[in-house]
C-alpha cells in the first residue's frame, strides 16, 4: 500500500469510528425526544473554565437534538470562598451551611449572580437560549425552614429551606420557548423571608414537578461509594429502598445528594444519576452512551 493509499485508510477508519460514535446514539436519540432532563451542576464540579464551557456546549447539544434541558446549579465551594474573603467562616452541619443572616445575603450574590450569571453567559455564546432564574422568581420555589439532622438529632442551621411547594410556570414557560432554565437555589419562605436551599434538594423537587425523565447531578466523584473512600465500593445502580437503608451511613457531604435522588425517584421520575462533573462532556456520555457512567438510582 503507498503512503498515499495508507493515509487515506487511516482517515476513513477514524471517520468511520466518528460514525460509529454517532449512530451509537441513536436509540437514546429516539428514547428521550422531546424529554425534560434537569441537570444539577455542583460547585465542586466547576473545577475549570473549559470544563464549564463544555458543560454549557453540552446543554446547548442537548437542546439541539431534541431533549429540554433544565440546569440546577449548586455553588457551595464558590460561598465559601467569598465569605471567606469577607472574613467570615463557613459551618456546615449534616451537609448544610450554616445560614446566618449575613451568610444569606453573601449565598444570594454568589449564587444569583455569580455563578449562575456565569452560566447563563457561557451558554449564551451558542445563541440566545439562557434564562437565569432563582426560586424567588415567579414563586418558582416556597421554601419552608428545616434543621440539619447531626447524630439523628435535629441541628437548628439557620436560614435553611427544604422546598415545600413548586410553581412550575416559568419554568416551563421557557422550555416551551426553546431556552434552557438556569436555576438558582436561594427561595423565600411563606412569610417571604430568604432562605438557603441545598442545590441537590431543589434540583430534586424541581424534577418531580416538571415530571422530568432523568435528573442528573455532576459532582466531583465517579459516584456513590457504599464504603468511601474504597475505591471498589463504587456503586453503578442501586434501587431506592436499598439506597433509603444505605443513607444513614453515608457522610454529610453526601447525604443532601442522595437524599435529593432518592425524593426525584420515589416522586416519580425514573432515572437519578449521580456522575463525575470533572470528565468533560460527562452529561453526554450519561444520556448518549450505553456504558454505565457513574451511579443510577431506579425504583426498587
Ligand atoms: N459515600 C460516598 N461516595 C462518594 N462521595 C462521598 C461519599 N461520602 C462522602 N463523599 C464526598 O462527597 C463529595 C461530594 O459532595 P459535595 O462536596 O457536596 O459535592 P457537590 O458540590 O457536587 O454538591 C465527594 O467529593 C466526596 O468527597
Ligand atoms: C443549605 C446549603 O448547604 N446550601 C448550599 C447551596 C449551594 C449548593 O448546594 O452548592 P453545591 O451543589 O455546590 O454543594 C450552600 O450554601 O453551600
Amino acid at each position: 500500500m503507498s503512503a498515499v493509499e495508507s493515509l487515506l485508510t487511516r482517515d476513513l477508519a477514524a471517520a468511520q469510528t466518528k460514525a460509529a460514535t454517532l449512530i451509537e446514539a441513536l436509540p437514546w436519540l429516539a428514547r428521550f425526544h422531546g424529554a425534560t432532563i434537569v441537570i444539577k451542576y455542583g460547585g465542586n464540579a466547576m473545577t475549570s473554565p473549559e470544563l464549564r464551557r463544555h458543560f454549557a456546549a453540552d446543554m446547548v447539544f442537548l437542546r439541539y437534538v431534541g431533549l429540554r434541558p433544565v440546569v440546577v446549579h449548586g455553588g457551595g465551594p464558590q460561598i465559601s470562598a467569598m465569605l471567606s474573603r469577607l472574613g467570615i467562616q463557613s459551618e456546615f452541619r449534616g451537609g448544610l451551611r450554616v445560614t446566618t443572616p449575613e451568610a444569606m445575603d453573601v449565598v444570594r450574590m454568589v449564587l444569583v449572580g455569580q455563578v449562575g450569571r456565569e452560566l447563563v453567559g457561557l451558554i449564551n455564546e451558542h445563541g440566545p437560549y439562557a434564562v437565569g432564574l432563582s426560586g424567588e422568581d415567579a414563586r418558582l420555589f416556597t421554601a419552608v425552614r428545616r434543621p440539619a439532622y447531626v447524630d439523628g438529632e435535629p441541628v437548628d442551621v439557620g436560614q435553611v429551606g427544604d422546598v415545600d411547594a413548586v410553581n412550575v410556570s416559568a419554568v416551563a414557560d421557557l422550555i416551551a420557548a426553546g431556552r434552557i432554565p438556569v436555576v438558582s437555589t436561594v427561595a423565600p419562605d411563606a412569610d417571604g423571608v430568604l432562605h438557603n436551599l441545598n442545590a441537590d434538594t431543589a434540583a430534586a423537587a424541581l424534577a418531580v414537578a416538571l415530571r422530568a425523565r432523568k435528573l442528573v447531578v455532576l459532582t466531583d466523584v465517579t459516584g456513590l461509594y457504599a464504603s468511601w473512600p474504597d475505591e471498589s465500593s463504587l456503586i453503578s445502580q442501586i434501587g431506592t429502598d436499598a439506597l433509603a437503608e444505605l443513607l444513614p451511613r453515608l457522610e454529610s457531604g453526601m447525604v443532601p445528594k442522595m437524599e435529593a435522588c432518592l425524593r426525584a425517584v420515589r416522586g416519580g421520575v425514573p432515572a437519578a444519576h449521580v456522575v463525575d462533573g470533572r470528565v468533560a462532556h460527562s452529561t453526554l456520555l450519561e444520556v448518549f452512551t450505553s456504558e454505565g457512567f457513574g451511579t443510577m438510582v431506579v425504583p426498587s
